[in-house]
């Protein structure tokens, strides 16, 4: 298993270049089974999770090209051949709850892998699996997999999810293209990439209205056909690279940065006494004077502070004068990043959740351990901030998210390696 080394204390200056978004990626592959034509994804990411949908749409019985070095995905689902998504991939990756929707929709039954727990959180499906029952889908729980059938096809009907879900509102806008009649969904996700997905699947012939509120429309068409979709750009990347130069000094241009899709960040970061500035090829980031301010924040779907960038800012604050407060409200188990950051000399308390992070610790390298995705990248940031060297062990986590991080800060001044075992 590969770890990464990083010896903290050198200021970064110079330009990372922000990939297409991974969570938008993961719901607009499974589009493609929507349709017997060709789904071209461009500007797509190079990651772990993005070989697992692979993966898992090729399980399904669809032919799948990289192109131009693997950022565009030619996705074709002429025939499905399978109608099983197994356990052995979903469990790797949550998002594979995904094909759920499209495949019942295409096929009238599937059966889905339940993906269980992860270290986050409990993360049910109930919300999926009940909007999918409001469309006439008869669900069974058997041996751990969701086996559902809709032999007349969905119906169109008012849904409204009990809390704001990303990955439902998905599952269900996908399902409702191909139903009978009008779907509604209330209460919907409203983050850059349910708005990504609805734009793609109108480039397939959906008829689709109101994403990025909280009520979206979808009025249900006989067949949808292919299409090309550039995928947005990754919101969260360009978070915690925009953490970079505010916790090592320096300045760094995030090129492709779009205010539009950090806007609580930004906040979050100008009150903590970070400067961002545009830029002709997106926005630089630098820290205004020497000492950053202590802040409160609460995470919240989207537009307020996204819980993928928890880890990050919580590194960032523990370089804060004062005591600074944080809210997760979306995950009930998202610090664990907090016992790790503390090998490195962080001061910081959680009750719940709610943590305390007492600035400005003196921070020092340390073996740490990666426990999930977001969690390594904020490991990554305090050892850039820390004296002398850490070690962080198991970023086969960060492999899911970030596409060539040791790349990209090295080439603004950052002394990290990869080492491989
Ligand atoms: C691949 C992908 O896009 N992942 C993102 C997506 O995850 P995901 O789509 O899984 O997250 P949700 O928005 O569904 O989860 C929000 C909350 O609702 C709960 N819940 C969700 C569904 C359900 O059926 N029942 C239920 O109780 C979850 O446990 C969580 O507490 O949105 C999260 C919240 O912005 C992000 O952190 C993830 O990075
Ligand atoms: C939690 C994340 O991903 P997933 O929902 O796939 O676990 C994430 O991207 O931070």
């Amino acid at each position: 298993m590969d770890r990464i080394a990083i010896t903290g204390g050198a200021p970064l200056n110079g330009a990372i270049a922000i990939g297409g978004a991974k969570n938008a990626c993961l719901a607009l592959m499974p589009a493609a089974l929507l349709t017997d034509e060709p789904l071209t994804l461009t500007n797509a990411p190079r990651l772990a999770d993005i070989a697992t949908m692979r993966a898992l749409l090729e399980s399904l019985g669809c032919e799948v090209a990289a192109l131009n070095e693997g950022r565009a995905l030619a996705i074709g689902a002429e025939r499905i051949a399978s109608r099983l998504a197994h356990y052995d991939i979903v469990r790797k990756m949550r998002a594979s709850i995904l094909v759920l929707g499209p495949l019942l929709a295409r096929e009238g039954a599937a059966v889905v892998s339940l993906p269980g727990g992860c270290a986050i959180g409990a993360r049910p499906v109930d919300i999926h699996l009940s909007g999918l029952e409001a469309l006439g889908a008869t669900l069974e729980l058997r041996d751990g997999y969701v086996h559902a059938e809709a032999p007349g096809g969905l119906k169109g009907a008012r849904v409204t999810f009990r809390i704001v879900s990303v990955g439902a509102t998905e599952n269900l806008m996908m399902a409702a293209t191909l139903a009978k009649g009008t779907t509604e969904l209330v209460n919907a996700a409203k983050e850059p990439e349910i708005v990504d997905l609805a734009r793609c699947l109108r480039a397939m012939g959906a008829r689709i209205q109101g994403e990025g509120t909280d009520t979206i429309t979808i009025e249900g068409v006989d067949r949808l056909h292919g299409a090309t979709h550039r995928v947005i750009a990754d919101r969260i990347e360009m978070g915690t690279y925009m953490i970079a130069p505010a916790i090592a000094g320096g300045a760094v241009e995030i090129v492709g940065g779009d205010r539009a899709l950090v806007g609580a960040m930004i906040e979050a970061l100008e009150e903590a006494g970070v400067r961002v500035e545009d830029t002709e090829r997106g926005f630089s980031v630098r820290r205004e004077g020497d000492a950053l301010k202590a802040m409160r924040f609460a995470t919240a779907p989207f537009p307020g502070f996204p819980t993928d960038l928890q880890a990050q800012m919580m590194s960032l604050l523990t370089q804060a004068e004062g005591e600074s407060v944080v809210s997760e409200t979306i995950f009930e188990n998202r610090f664990m990043h907090v016992p790790e950051l503390a090998r490195m000399g962080a001061d910081i308390t959680v009750h719940g959740g709610e943590a305390r992070v007492r600035g400005r610790a003196r921070l020092r390298g340390a073996p740490v351990m990666a426990s999930d995705l977001r969690a390594s990248a904020g490991l990554i940031l305090a050892a850039l901030a820390a004296e002398g060297e850490t070690v962080i062990s198991r970023v086969y986590h960060l492999d899911r998210g970030y596409e060539r991080v040791e790349a990209k800060l090295a080439a603004c001044g950052a002394r990290i390696e990869r080492l491989k075992d």
